[in-house]
């Protein structure tokens, strides 16, 4: 069957790493996401979090054409609309309402829906979804609790994103149940702010480099 999970698993393709974006000025929202781009993360999440960040996902998509941004934090219904006018090309929710389901499908632009239990999973399954984002992954049991998830659900998989860093990517990466993950820590804060696209650049190699 081929829904709108299908289009996002197709379009992440063999990403290892999302960095989840958190723009607090879009005034260097286009050199951060070149910066990551340079080292080979193409597939970018941009947060709802901060007023700049519908912006944000507008230039980054209009300077990288090739990059595929991303909308994160859509909670309501209403935030799936304006995500999708400025150029979403997927978007994240931490959790998953009907509600929230039902106005991203309206777009036509695929949703990564957040969950972090079995029932949450199953309860996704029942919408269609076959690709989740687990949510928050190393406080909700980290990398055994994934791969026990995954024993008897064997028809869902995973971007697990909360508090991965380089060493658990890996480990995450390991998991049959998972595609990809999410995380802020290939855009430290220090070197956002500091404008060390260099240091970026050299985190998103490290990371793209995580499998082959
Ligand atoms: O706001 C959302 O919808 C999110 O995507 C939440 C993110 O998963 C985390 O903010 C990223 O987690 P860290 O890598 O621990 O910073």
């Amino acid at each position: 069957m081929s829904g709108p999970s299908e289009a996002l698993r197709a379009m992440v393709g063999s990403t290892t790493v999302i960095p989840v974006l958190t723009i607090e000025d879009a005034g260097y929202a286009v050199d951060l996401g070149r910066a990551l781009f340079e080292g080979g993360l193409k597939v970018l999440e941009i947060t709802l979090r901060t007023p700049a960040g519908l912006t944000a996902i507008r230039e980054i998509s209009q300077a990288l054409p090739e990059a595929i941004v991303g909308a994160g934090t859509v909670l309501h219904p209403r935030q799936a609309e304006e995500a999708a006018m400025a150029g979403a090309k997927f978007m994240v929710s931490p959790g998953a309402t009907k509600g929230l389901i039902d106005a991203v499908n309206s777009t036509g632009v695929p949703l990564l829906p957040g969950c972090a239990t079995g029932s949450e999973a199953m309860r996704l399954m029942d919408e269609g979804i076959t690709f989740a984002k687990f949510f928050p992954a190393e406080p909700a049991g980290g990398v055994p609790y994934l791969k026990s998830l995954g024993e008897p659900l064997q028809d869902i998989v995973f971007c697990p994103t909360g508090g991965i860093d380089l060493a658990r990517a890996k480990a995450y990466l390991a998991l049959k149940n998972v595609v990809c993950v999410g995380g802020s820590w290939v855009a430290p804060k220090a070197a956002v702010q500091a404008g060390n696209w260099a240091e970026i650049t050299r985190l998103a190699k490290e990371a793209a480099a995580l499998r082959g």
